[in-house]
């Protein structure tokens, strides 16, 4: 078994928690309340300004190429793939990405962050960056797949971009490839770091639950 592959399996009881989490079966159902949909897509971009950062600070400890072109492949999916489909949904909802700038993280968002920025920041390199982030691209693929296995009707839904967005095969693709380069590095490191390895990729694993959690509530700041 790879590192990546134990990681995943000592924490799958937290992602399946997010897949049973309310806001996600009535996602997939088809009956959650736009008003919800519309804050976690508020929250969701706000955190995903932050996440850049995590690769900035990933950026100044890179040691070679690998690391860098990894990092610019997670940014440029979050740019292109993801980014597309919430403007999207903020234009929908009569906002853009410069309307929402201003507002705040909600408390589960912003714990999120910090704890990814202060992983990447305060890690020794790739190993702890690609930790912070590897929760929220893989637990979106393996969620997201189970969830259209669950309601295919999902398709008919207003949800049905988001869900495509993370069940497509060239997203399935992508996050191989994530997870090959993060074995690669982790490959060699000793037991003490692979532990602190293991400790960043569950405390995020429990904030991608919480932030599912929050998004159950809709913001009641917007527009
Ligand atoms: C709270 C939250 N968690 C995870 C994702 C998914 N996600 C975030 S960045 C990225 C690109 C590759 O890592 C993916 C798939 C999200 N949008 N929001």
């Amino acid at each position: 078994m790879t590192f990546t592959q134990e990681l995943i399996e000592k924490n799958l009881s937290v992602w399946q928690q997010c897949l049973d989490s309310p806001f996600l079966q009535q996602l997939g159902a088809g009956t959650l309340d736009e008003a919800c949909f519309k804050g976690y897509i508020v929250d969701d971009s706000l955190y995903l300004r932050e996440y850049a950062k995590v690769f900035a600070w990933g950026m100044t400890k890179a040691e070679d190429l690998d690391a860098i072109r990894t990092y610019y492949s997670l940014l440029s999916f979050v740019n292109e793939g993801e980014g597309a489909t919430r403007l999207v949904y903020l234009n929908r909802y009569g906002l853009d990405d410069h309307s929402i700038q201003h507002l705040p993280q909600r408390p589960e968002n912003l714990a999120y962050t910090g704890c990814m920025i202060k992983a990447a920041r305060d890690g020794k390199g790739a190993p702890e960056c690609m930790m912070a982030c590897l929760p929220c691209m893989v637990s979106y693929q393996w969620i997201f797949q189970r969830l259209l296995q669950q309601y295919p009707n999902v398709r008919e839904t207003p949800f049905w971009p988001l869900v495509r967005d993370y069940t497509s095969q060239s997203y399935e693709q992508a996050c191989q490839s994530w997870l090959a380069y993060t074995d690669r590095i982790c490959q060699d490191l000793d037991a003490e770091r692979k532990a602190q390895c293991s400790e960043i990729f569950r405390e995020c694993s429990l904030h991608e639950l919480h932030f599912w959690e929050m998004s159950l509530q809709p913001r009641t700041d917007l527009p």
